[in-house]
C-alpha cells in the first residue's frame, strides 16, 4: 500500500457513511472504549446505525459476539456526532493503519473534534474502579506511529486544554492524568507498572495514544477521558475481583455518560 492509501480508504469510508446515514458532514466523533458504551444513548437521537463491517476499512470486532456499529446521532445543539463503536486495538496485529482508520474516517467525514474514551488501569490508589480521569498527556509505549515518512507532527497540547477546562467546569471533581499505551494484549507485571509510574504515567491501557497522534495529524481537536476499571497490577494490596471491576464500571455508567453528553453539547 502506498502512503496515500490509508487516507483514500478513509475518504471511501466517509463517503459510504454520508450515503448510508444521509448526513453529508459530521461535527464530532466519539470512540467508545470499555465501560463507555452507554454514553451514545444519552447524548442525542440516533438517526442511523451501520454495521461497521460494511464500512470500507473497518473489520469485524475482535471479540466474538460484539457487534461493531457506527452510529450517526443528532445532538440537542443541532450538531451531528459520529459514534465509532468498533475500535481496532494494536494488539490485534492488523497494523497501525487499521488502528487509526476510525479516526481518519471521522476526520474525512467532517469531524473537527474527536472524543477518545477508554477503560484502563489506574496507578493512583485514590482512583477506585469506576473513576473517570481526564487525559492530560500520553506516553506512547508501543514503539509505533500511525504516521509514515517525513511526517513530523508537533504533539504539544495534544489533549485539548479548552475541552479539559470545559469538562472540569461541568464536573470540578474530575482529576487529570498521563495515559501510557502499552502494546498488550497481556497486562503489565507489577514491575512494569512501577516503571510506568516512574516515567510519569498515571493511567495504563492498550489504546488511545496512536489514535490521538493520527487525530492531531488530521487537524482534529482531541478530548481524551479514561475510566479506571481496575487498579494496575501491584497497586492494590488485595487482588481485585473481576466482578468488582465489572460492577464499578456499571455503576459509573450514568455519571460518565452524563459527563460526556454535557461536554459535547457545548
Ligand atoms: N494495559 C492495561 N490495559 C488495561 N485495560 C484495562 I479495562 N485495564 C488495563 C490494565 O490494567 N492495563
Amino acid at each position: 500500500m502506498t502512503t496515500s492509501e490509508p487516507f483514500e480508504l478513509a475518504q471511501a469510508a466517509a463517503g459510504y457513511i454520508a450515503e448510508a446515514t444521509g448526513v453529508d458532514s459530521h461535527d464530532i466523533a466519539l470512540v467508545l472504549g470499555s465501560g463507555w458504551s452507554g454514553a451514545a444513548d444519552l447524548i442525542g437521537e440516533v438517526t442511523a446505525t451501520l454495521p461497521s463491517s460494511e464500512v470500507p476499512g473497518f473489520s469485524a470486532p475482535a471479540v466474538v459476539g460484539h457487534v461493531g456499529t457506527i452510529r450517526s446521532i443528532l445532538l440537542p445543539n443541532g450538531k451531528r456526532a459520529l459514534v465509532l463503536g468498533a475500535r481496532t486495538h494494536y494488539y490485534e496485529g492488523k497494523g497501525v493503519r487499521s488502528v487509526v482508520h476510525g479516526v481518519r474516517t471521522a476526520a474525512a467525514a467532517g469531524c473537527a473534534v474527536v472524543v477518545l474514551t477508554n477503560g484502563c488501569g489506574g496507578l493512583n490508589p485514590a482512583w477506585r474502579p469506576g473513576t473517570p480521569v481526564l487525559i492530560r498527556d500520553h506516553i506512547n509505549l508501543t514503539a509505533a506511529s500511525p504516521l509514515e515518512g517525513a511526517t513530523f507532527v508537533d504533539l504539544t497540547d495534544l489533549y485539548s486544554p479548552r475541552l479539559r477546562e470545559l469538562a472540569r467546569e461541568i464536573d470540578p471533581a474530575l482529576d487529570e492524568g498521563v495515559y501510557a499505551q502499552f502494546p498488550g494484549p497481556h497486562y503489565e507485571t507489577p514491575a512494569e507498572v512501577q516503571y510506568a509510574h516512574r516515567i510519569g504515567a498515571d493511567l495504563i491501557g492498550m489504546s488511545t495514544a496512536l489514535e490521538a497522534i493520527a487525530a492531531r495529524h488530521a487537524g482534529m481537536e482531541i478530548f481524551g477521558i479514561s475510566l479506571v476499571t481496575n487498579l494496575a497490577a501491584g497497586i492494590s494490596p488485595t487482588p481485585l475481583s473481576h466482578k468488582e471491576v465489572l460492577d464499578a464500571g456499571e455503576a459509573a455508567g450514568p455519571r460518565i455518560s452524563r459527563l460526556l453528553a454535557d461536554v459535547i453539547a457545548k
